[in-house]
């Protein structure tokens, strides 16, 4: 079995969600409130010590907030001092009106507090390094403009050598749940941070909208209630509303991808199933070819490619081992679907737009095979989305980028909602009655109920190679290879797989990846988890 590994979930949770965990793990007699904020502050001064290579005699600079990620500052820089280095306070607010155990470590400090003045930090040295402990969790609303001002004036200040900045939880600024930024325009360059240390685990505004721009390096501290020392998980898989982060590096890894990928002893060519992509008209093929490679490449037992006779010539010369079928009308495919051998179907990628598009959808939603719709498929329904959701269940799949997913839903598009992009996928999968992959950096599968999984293409799992042309195809190609022979109701699970194979077959590739490249990644990839 190969130690490199694809497939893990964890809970990503909301501030609501944190604070649940740790009051409940007070309550068990797991932790206190002053361990775990001891543990945070410690981590966080090791993790910025390491970072910035400061050592006795340096100047660090630590900002505290009016809250516990305040409290997580004033350990910090206890241990800094600790350490021998050169510490200074600044602090928002008063740091007499802090309570709990929070007030207990700012007593501990026993040191000066200065107050958060931009022009004074302005004037210098530069520290070496700075911890941003201003705002965790509890950012409730957009920032004071002092804290950008401060941050500015930190940077420009006058002094020799670099500075690092290490964020305590997430970066002062982000909005925890959502991502956002809740600061005054062109904050965003002044209060990023070099390397941000999450407490427990990452939340969702470590990967959603301006969150990656400011994290940095993101790591992970245990603070005493992980489950990998002392507390089970609180969740159930998929429990509604609970946010799975499905990341490379579980130990299951293999096993799970067996599960989805690897063919049956013993089997034939139908009992892994066999896929229809439908395809556009002559010159428009090369995203149907595209995903019919990888639903093959995948494990897919049969492909076959349904074009408009015009188009069979083109796509004739270019195929071998995938099927070719004329499929000029909803009636050719409702007749081909009396094979009930066709088991998933796949409707978009250069499909084209308008009636034909939308009369197929409706022939493949009525014949309840697992169906994927993407691009054109979306987009043909864009000014009555109402008809797609009355005809969509749960063996179908939407995967729409940003741009189609606005189309379809306005109201939760990136540039209208008032919420995560995960509360909007889970509020589009319940209003279309099926799953809904959304595509980006940080994709998000979500059922209707509330289950809903983030695949972070970000960080150590970066997929920045994955934004080309063609990339989506090859995705549902992917998902369709795995929806063909996946047990009735699986769509959740095969998407999250899907999304899995797609990112890590592009991030062997590496540099210079184009669509075509994803497809032909599979065979290595399955070779090293050992299927
Ligand atoms: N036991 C635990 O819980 C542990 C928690 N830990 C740490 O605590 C963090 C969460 O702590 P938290 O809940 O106290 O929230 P935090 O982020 O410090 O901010 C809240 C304060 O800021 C204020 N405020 C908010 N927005 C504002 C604004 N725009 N402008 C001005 N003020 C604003 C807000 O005021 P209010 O909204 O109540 O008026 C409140 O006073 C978490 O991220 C982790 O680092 C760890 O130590 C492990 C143990
Ligand atoms: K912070």
């Amino acid at each position: 079995m190969s130690s490199v590994e694809i497939h893990q979930m964890r809970d990503c949770p909301t501030s609501a969600q944190m604070g649940a965990i740790e009051t409940s793990a007070m309550k068990d007699g797991v932790t206190t409130g002053a361990e775990m904020m001891r543990r945070a502050g410690r981590a966080l001064a090791r993790a910025a010590l390491e970072a910035s290579g400061a050592g006795p005699g340096d100047r660090a600079l630590v900002l505290c907030g009016p809250g516990n990620n305040g409290g997580d500052g004033y350990v910090a820089a206890s241990a800094l001092r600790e350490a021998g280095l050169d510490v200074q306070v600044s602090a928002l607010g008063d740091p007499r009106n802090l309570r709990g155990d929070a007030a207990l470590f700012v007593e501990e400090w026993g040191e000066a507090i200065a107050p958060l003045d931009p022009e004074a930090l302005g004037q210098g040295p530069r520290p070496a390094l700075m911890i941003d402990a201003v705002f965790g969790t509890g950012l409730s609303r957009p920032v004071p403009d002092v804290l950008p001002k401060a941050f500015a004036a930190i940077r420009s200040a006058p002094g020799a050598g670099p500075l690092t900045i290490v964020a305590a939880d997430i970066p002062s600024g982000i909005q925890s749940d959502t991502g956002a930024l809740l600061a005054p325009g062109g904050a965003e360059e002044v209060l990023a941070a070099d390397l941000t240390i999450a407490f427990h685990a990452a939340k969702p505004g470590h990967f959603l909208e301006q969150g990656p721009a400011l994290c940095g390096t993101l790591e992970i501290a245990s603070i005493g209630l992980s489950q990998d020392d002392r507390t089970p998980p609180l969740t159930e898989p998929h429990e509604g509303d609970i946010t799975r982060l499905v990341a490379p590096g579980a130990a299951e890894a293999a096993k799970w991808l067996a599960g989805w990928a690897r063919p049956e002893p013993g089997g034939h060519k139908f009992s892994r199933g066999h896929v229809l992509v439908l395809g556009g008209g002559p010159g428009k093929g090369g995203a149907a070819r595209m995903a019919a490679r990888a639903a093959l490449r995948t494990g897919a037992g049969l492909v076959t490619l349904g074009v408009p006779a015009d188009a069979i010539t083109e796509n004739a010369a270019r195929l071998d081992a995938i099927m070719l079928s004329v499929v000029e009308t909803a009636d050719d495919l409702g007749g081909m679907l009396e094979d009930d051998r066709l088991s998933a179907l796949v409707l978009g990628p250069g499909l084209g737009i308008g009636e034909r598009t939308r009369a197929m959808v409706r022939v493949s939603l009525d014949a309840r095979r697992a169906t994927i719709l993407d691009a054109d498929a979306l987009t043909s329904f864009a000014d009555h989305p109402e008809e797609l959701f009355d005809r969509l269940h749960e063996d179908a799949i939407l995967t729409p980028h940003e741009g189609e997913f606005a189309r379809l839903f306005p109201d939760l598009g990136l540039k209208s909602r008032d919420m995560s992009k995960i509360d909007a996928a889970r509020r589009a999968a319940d209003r279309a009655g099926c799953v809904i992959l959304l595509k980006g950096a940080a994709t998000i599968v979500a059922s209707p109920g509330g289950a809903a999984s983030l695949h972070p293409g970000l960080y150590e799992r970066d997929t920045r190679w994955l934004a080309t042309a063609g990339a989506g195809d090859t995705l549902c190609g992917i998902l369709a290879g795995l929806a063909a022979h996946a047990p009735d109701g699986r769509l959740h699970g095969a998407a999250e797989c899907a999304t899995s194979i797609h990112a890590e077959a592009a991030r062997s590739f590496g540099p210079g990846l184009i669509a075509e490249d994803i497809p032909d990644r599979i065979p290595d990839l399955y070779r090293a988890h050992g299927l």
